[in-house]
C-alpha cells in the first residue's frame, strides 16, 4: 500500500500533469475518459452474450444515474486544500481511497486474465478488492496477484452449508479481511438480454473456479470436476441459488467465521435494522447495479433513509451508478463510508486487460481527489449533507 503522502500527487495532479504532458508529445490516453464513451467502446468490443450478460434492466440503471442528479455540490471558496487527504477507515481496517472494486463474477467472459488482471491492477493503484463467489479464478490465485493489497470475499450463500463454511474458511486463510454476503441475488432475475441470447455462463463452466477448487464441493461429486465438467455444472446449478435463506440462518455465518460480516443489496430501512439485529458488522447499500429487481428505487435514493436508520451504528458502504468523482463526493456527502466501484472497471478490463483496469482507476481517483479539491474540501470526514443541495426539495 502507499502512503497518503506520496499517493496524492499521483491520483490527482499526477495523473493530470502526466496526461498533459504525454500530450506535448502527441500522445493520448489509450482509453476513452468519459465513462460514457468507455462502455460504448467496451461494448462494442465484447461478443453480444458477454455484453448482453454485463447489462441490466434499462431503466433501472437509468434510475440510478439520474439519482446523482437529484443532488449538486455547492463548493466551498478560500479553503486551503493544497494538502488532499483520501484514505479512510472501516471497523479499524484502513482503505487509502474510499473506494473497493465491486464484486463481479464470471469474469473470464470479459477478459482471458480475468480477476488476475483486475486484482494487478488494484495492487499497482492500491484499491481494495472484492472478490465474486462465482470468479473465474480462484480465491488463493487472487489472493496472490493482490500481495499486500486489503481483500473481502463476496458470499452467495449456497445450499450446501458445509461448502459455505469453506468457502469462509479459505477466504480466512489467504488474508481476504471481510465477508460480503450479497442477499439481493438468491434468485437469478428474469433478463432480457441473457434470455434473448439464450445464455447463461455458468453453464459453459465459466466462473465456477472457487466451486471446482473446493475440498466439500469435490467431495459431494462422484467423480472430479476435470473428469467429468458436466456433473458438476450440473452440482452447482443444484446448489449455488438459495432462495429460501433467511434473517435467521446469519448466526450459522456469524459461528464460522471472526471477520466482519457486511449485507450487500439493503434498500430497506427495515431491512438496515435487521442487519443490526441479526449482529451484523456492516451494511452496502445496492441494487446490484439495476440487474436485479427491475423498476426498483435507485440506489442512492434509498441510501439516506438507511444512513438515517442506522444511526452510525454501522458503517454504510454504497454502490450502484458509481461512474465519476462527483458521484463518489455525494455518495460520501449522503453518509456512505466508501463507495463499490462496478461496470467501469470491467470496461477497462475489457478493452485492454490490466492496464485498462489501471487506467479506469487513475482517471476515477484523480477525478475524485480534484474534485473534492475544487469543492473546498481537503478530507473526506468534512464531507456532510451541507456539502450538496437537494434539487428537488431545494435544500
Ligand atoms: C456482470 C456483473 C456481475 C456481477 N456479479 C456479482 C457477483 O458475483 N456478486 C455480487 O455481489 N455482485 C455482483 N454484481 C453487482 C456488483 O457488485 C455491483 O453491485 C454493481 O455492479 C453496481 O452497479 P454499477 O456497476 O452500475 O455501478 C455484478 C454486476 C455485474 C455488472
Ligand atoms: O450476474 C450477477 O449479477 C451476479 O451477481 C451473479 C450471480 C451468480 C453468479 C455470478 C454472478
Amino acid at each position: 500500500m502507499k502512503d497518503d503522502q506520496k499517493s496524492i500527487p499521483s491520483y490527482g495532479l499526477g495523473r493530470q500533469m502526466q496526461v498533459y504532458t504525454q500530450g506535448l508529445q502527441g500522445q493520448l490516453p489509450s482509453l476513452p475518459v468519459s465513462p460514457e464513451a468507455l462502455e460504448q467502446q467496451a461494448i462494442a468490443h465484447l461478443s453480444q452474450q458477454a455484453s448482453g450478460y454485463l447489462a441490466g434492466m434499462d431503466d433501472t440503471m437509468q434510475a440510478n444515474l439520474r439519482a446523482f442528479q437529484h443532488w449538486s455540490i455547492l463548493p466551498r471558496m478560500l479553503r486551503d486544500v493544497s494538502q488532499r487527504q483520501l484514505s479512510t477507515s472501516i471497523l479499524g481496517m484502513k482503505l487509502p481511497v474510499p473506494l473497493l472494486l465491486a464484486p463481479i463474477g464470471v469474469q473470464s467472459i470479459i477478459h482471458p486474465e480475468a480477476e488476475v488482471a483486475v486484482a494487478r491492477a488494484a495492487h499497482a493503484m492500491g484499491v481494495p478488492m472484492i472478490l465474486s463467489t462465482a470468479s473465474s479464478r480462484s480465491i488463493e490465485v487472487v489472493a496472490q496477484a493482490l500481495g499486500e493489497t486489503p481483500r473481502w470475499f463476496q458470499l452467495y450463500w449456497s445450499k450446501n452449508p458445509e461448502l459455505n463454511a469453506s468457502f469462509v474458511r479459505r477466504a480466512e486463510q489467504a488474508g481476504y479481511s471481510a465477508i460480503v454476503v450479497t442477499l439481493d441475488t438468491r434468485l437469478l432475475s428474469w433478463r432480457e438480454q441473457d434470455i434473448q441470447n439464450a445464455y447463461l455462463p455458468f453453464l459453459l463452466g465459466e466462473g465456477l473456479a472457487n466451486y471446482f477448487s473446493d475440498p466439500v464441493f469435490r467431495q459431494a461429486l462422484a467423480q472430479p470436476p476435470e473428469e467429468n465438467p458436466a456433473a458438476a455444472i450440473r452440482y452447482f446449478i443444484d446448489i449455488f441459488l438459495n432462495p429460501s435463506l433467511t434473517w435467521d440462518q446469519l448466526s450459522f455465518l456469524r459461528q464460522h467465521t471472526s471477520l466482519p460480516i457486511f449485507l450487500k443489496g439493503i434498500l430497506h430501512p427495515d431491512d438496515a435494522r435487521q442487519t443490526i439485529d441479526a449482529g451484523m458488522d456492516g451494511i452496502i447499500v445496492s441494487n446490484h447495479g439495476g440487474r436485479q429487481v427491475g423498476g426498483s428505487r435507485a440506489a442512492l435514493d434509498a441510501l439516506p433513509a438507511v444512513v438515517s436508520a442506522v444511526n452510525a451504528q454501522l458503517p454504510i458502504l454504497f454502490d450502484s451508478g458509481i461512474r465519476r468523482g462527483s458521484d463518489i463526493l455525494k455518495a460520501l456527502a449522503l453518509g456512505a463510508q466508501a463507495v463499490l466501484l462496478g461496470r467501469p472497471y470491467i470496461w477497462g478490463l475489457a478493452l485492454d486487460g490490466e492496464a485498462g483496469v489501471q487506467q479506469v482507476l487513475q482517471n476515477l481517483l484523480a477525478d475524485l481527489d480534484l474534485t473534492l479539491a475544487v469543492s473546498g474540501y481537503s478530507s473526506l470526514s468534512e464531507l456532510d449533507t451541507s456539502s450538496l443541495v437537494n434539487e428537488q426539495t431545494g435544500r
